[in-house]
């Protein structure tokens, strides 16, 4: 370990972040009544430039008036690109009361993107004195985002999560693709010609560079690193595949874009009861390797060290959080 201790994320369940357009009022009840850990009232890219005016409106109401329980609750402001986030700031914190836990920043390119929305927020605070502080989390979903996705991880203390947009990403980047998220076909390798006439494919995973890079960065400054949006919904396969591979190199959670979509990254990010089983009964083989002045010990027929013990807690910390 570094000098500098990792430090832990926020202790909070982030399984599932279910999106509702701000232009959906009429959704928002059937949100709050969800088994989403994270709810996102988006202002973004799923409302239209006509009605942005207007879902704010909602969105001020709906966390002003709806019971949104022990969820996170969290507002997708618009792009700093546009005319609507300063006001998407502005209107929300001056106008809706304590109940809003986050602000999410889509498409931030750099640490700067951050400090502008932190001083614009902190001054509404300020202004109103709001008693509790906004956190942040951000969508790292362009080319920029990723080049200096440590810089913008590290850049406020109100910074908690952090999201990979597989749309807005695959756009930034030149992708060849329309899908968001997900397999995608043209991105495999083929075996070794040698005369062999099958030559088997097999699938590669396009979203895995950027995604240890926002584990890398999240893990480095202790936020929570959440996969975003899986397109197809009707594909409860794909999601799956999708989301185990992000479970698998240390994400959280994953978005849900469809209410179809919750259980099924709540069972993909909730500790298997076989998982919680073997990660305590490595953690009681290591306390009897200690005890008999051992580092390593043999659990069910493989090495178990002192590294197994931090993996292990990973698996049972997941589980006592999410009870
Ligand atoms: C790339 C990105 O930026 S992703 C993030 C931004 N995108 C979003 O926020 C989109 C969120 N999702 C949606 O808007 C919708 O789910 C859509 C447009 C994809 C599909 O909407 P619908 O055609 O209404 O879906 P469908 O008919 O299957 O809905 C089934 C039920 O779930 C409800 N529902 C649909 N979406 C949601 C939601 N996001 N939250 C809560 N309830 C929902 C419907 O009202 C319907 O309820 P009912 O059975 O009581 O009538
Ligand atoms: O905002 C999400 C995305 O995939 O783009
Ligand atoms: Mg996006």
């Amino acid at each position: 370990m570094s000098f500098k201790v990792q430090p832990a994320p926020p202790a909070r369940p982030n399984r599932c972040q279910l999106f509702a357009p701000g232009s959906r009022p009429a959704i928002f009840e059937k949100a709050a009544a969800s088994d989403a850990d994270v709810i996102n009232l988006d202002l973004e890219d799923s409302v239209s430039p006509a009605d942005k005016a207007e879902a704010r409106k909602n969105v001020i109401e709906a966390i002003n008036t709806i019971d949104w329980g022990n969820k996170t609750l969290s507002i997708r402001i618009n792009g700093l690109d546009t005319e609507f986030w300063y006001k998407d700031v502005v209107d929300i914190l001056e106008n809706a009361g304590d109940r809003i836990d986050q602000i999410m920043i889509p498409k931030v390119g750099n640490a700067g993107d951050i400090y502008a929305v932190d001083a614009l927020v902190t001054s509404v605070e300020m202004a109103k004195g709001r008693k509790k502080p906004i956190q942040f989390e951000v969508i790292i979903e362009t080319a920029a985002g990723l080049a200096h996705v440590e810089e913008i991880a590290a850049a406020s203390p109100r910074m908690a999560a952090m999201s990979l947009g597989a749309a807005d990403y695959a756009a930034s980047m030149g992708m060849q693709t329309t899908g968001i998220g997900g397999t995608q076909e043209n991105y495999y390798m083929v075996e070794n010609a040698n005369g062999d006439a099958s030559r088997a494919t097999h699938l590669g995973d396009p979203w895995h560079a950027v995604t240890v890079a926002i584990v890398s960065a999240c893990r480095t400054h202790g936020l929570l690193p959440v996969d975003g949006p899986f397109g197809d919904f009707s594909d409860e396969e794909g999601f799956n595949a999708q989301a185990r591979r992000s479970a698998t190199l240390g994400m959280v959670g994953k978005w849900a874009i469809h209410p179809k979509q919750v259980a099924l990254a709540n069972a993909v990010f909730t500790p298997s009861e076989a998982q919680i089983t073997e990660a305590r009964e490595i953690l009681v083989a290591m306390e009897e390797a200690e005890k008999s002045g051992q580092g390593a010990a043999v659990y069910k027929g493989r090495l178990v060290d002192l590294a197994s013990i931090r993996q292990a807690q990973v698996i049972v910390k997941q589980a006592e959080m999410i009870g």
